[in-house]
């Protein structure tokens, strides 16, 4: 008996010396499954893809950076907008007698896009140009300088090492969708199929109306409709962009209407009291929106004399928008399809400039509040207004209480929205960093960032995997140090013998 004990306790795989080996050898390789499923499984160090898009808006061009993970471009990759420049100098319809200078104009933000971009990128970063509505005036009034516009700019933009795509004038109906699609998408309502927003846009020379309503198929008024795949999901959209409705080509059209008969003064409820400048027939008439109206024998100047009154400005706004005609259930104006608001919306560019200068971004405010504020803005006097805001040009200042009650009339009288469902639009300037407007939803189209199918994603994200091994290695650990405990109580036993 005492022999056999004997051979047992000197059996090798009961001496301390092994015990302890198996010890460290079981913690080292959990130790490394742990290490191994962590880095294995590890995102690898990022890169990054860029695209650069300009916008030639009808009063000025902006040019626009994102950015996303390179791995990612075809599905789950987040856009970001990293940098944006504005253009000095006004929109490229401007520079149709001098094309040159158009793309002239862009080089500085170009320069400033190439800093940005890293260097090894360049080649095979996609630049765009589209332009907007004031291109399109220019193309329905000239078209061959309108040509001659694209031709300068695209010299100018392939003096860059970028991936030139081309220029292109976006149809309205372009315009108004990839709005739509740029503030969904940063809101990541597409991804996840979560309900729309709706989207509106005020530019200088048109406006764009876009949303999904359950009352639209698409089947009245087809000219109205996109229909988007997007991560599964099918989209119907109701679109409409009204050209010369901008908040620049209505306030000519406004005037127009009050200089019928080519008066020498206008007295303009839609400017402050104490305003008063000599203007150029000829210049407010230069404009497609306008011209065919231009008043026969007027004088070359008029007085432009403000009275700031906000009903009377209003009454003046609500005469360029025709609703006497529609052969569509129901119209906005000038006999336009328009199925009834629905949903929230974001509004942008202008009506955010203006709503946000005016302090009347707070749609929770009722709107016969936001109509009393404005009816005290437009009643302050110019001279004060001036010492105000003296900082601001002077342009731009004089015109803030008609692109007020115009935003004001278009939303209420235009699109019909009540004061309940005012209270459903937010202004906004950008979400999550970039920029609301359709340049990034253009963008994403032509890069076919935007999967029609929602895209496979992996049974566990990383931080779920690496949870579950640690677990496991963890449980292993335990079951184990269990498992050698007879061994443990052995050893200590045998060291107490010796
Ligand atoms: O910082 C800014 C930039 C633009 N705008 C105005 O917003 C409109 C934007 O027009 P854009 O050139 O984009 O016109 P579009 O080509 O879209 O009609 C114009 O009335 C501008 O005067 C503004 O009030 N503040």
């Amino acid at each position: 008996m005492s022999a056999q004990r004997d051979m047992k306790e000197k059996s090798p795989w009961r001496t301390p010396v092994t015990i302890i080996i198996i010890t460290v050898i079981g913690v080292i390789a959990i130790v490394a499954l742990v290490t191994v499923a962590v880095l294995q499984n590890k995102p690898l160090s990022q890169k990054y893809k860029y695209g650069i898009v300009l916008d030639a808006g009808s009063s000025h061009t902006a040019l626009y950076i994102y950015e996303w993970p390179a791995e990612k471009d075809n599905n789950t990759g987040r856009v970001e907008q990293t940098h944006s420049c504005k253009v000095q100098g006004p929109g490229i319809s401007a520079y149709a007698s001098d094309p040159w200078k158009a793309g002239e104009s862009l080089t500085d933000c170009m320069h400033e896009a190439q800093q940005k971009v890293p260097r090894n990128k360049h080649e095979e970063t996609p630049l765009y140009l589209g332009a907007t509505a004031g291109m399109r005036l220019l193309n329905m009034e000239n078209s061959s300088a309108s040509d001659q516009v694209f031709q300068a700019v695209e010299e100018a933009l392939r003096q860059f090492q970028f991936s030139f795509q081309g220029a292109r004038i976006l149809s309205g109906q372009e315009e108004g969708a990839f709005g739509w699609v740029t503030v969904n998408y940063l809101d990541d309502r597409l991804k996840q199929g979560l309900e729309t927003t709706g989207a509106l846009d005020l530019g200088g020379a048109s406006t764009q109306i876009s949303f999904v309503s359950s009352n639209y198929d698409g089947s009245e008024s087809p000219k109205n409709s996109v229909t988007f795949r997007l991560y599964g999901n099918d989209y119907n959209l109701y679109t409409h962009s009204f050209l010369c409705y901008g908040k620049d080509q209505a306030l000519r059209l406004t005037l127009a209407q009050q200089t019928l008969s080519g008066p020498v003064i206008i007295s303009d409820p839609c400017f402050h009291k104490g305003y008063t400048k000599i203007k150029n027939y000829a210049d407010l008439y230069d404009s497609p929106c306008v011209s065919h109206r231009k008043p026969q024998g007027a004088p070359a100047t008029f007085n432009h004399t403000g009275t700031g009154n906000f009903q009377q400005c209003q009454e003046q706004i609500k005469r360029i928008f025709n609703f006497t005609y529609c052969k569509y259930s129901r119209c906005s104006f000038n006999g336009i399809f328009q199925p009834l608001v629905q949903g929230p919306f974001g509004a942008f560019s202008a009506y955010y400039f203006v709503m946000d200068f005016l302090n009347l971004t707070d749609t929770s405010e009722p709107l016969t509040e936001v109509k009393d504020k404005l009816t005290k803005y437009c009643a302050t006097l110019w001279s004060e207004i001036t010492a105000q805001h003296h900082t601001v040009k002077e342009k731009y200042l004089a015109e803030y209480c008609f692109a007020g009650t115009y935003i004001l009339t278009l939303l209420t009288e235009g699109y019909n929205f009540t004061s309940e469902s005012y209270s459903k639009i937010k202004y906004i300037k950008q979400i999550k960093g970039s920029d609301a407007g359709w340049t990034l939803g253009y963008m994403l189209n032509l890069t076919n960032m935007i999967p029609a199918e929602a895209p496979d994603s992996p049974p566990l994200p990383h931080a779920g995997y690496v949870s579950i091994v640690t677990i496991m290695a963890i449980l292993l650990f335990i079951v184990f140090i269990l498992s050698i405990r007879p061994l443990w109580s052995r050893c200590s036993k045998q060291l107490h013998i010796v």
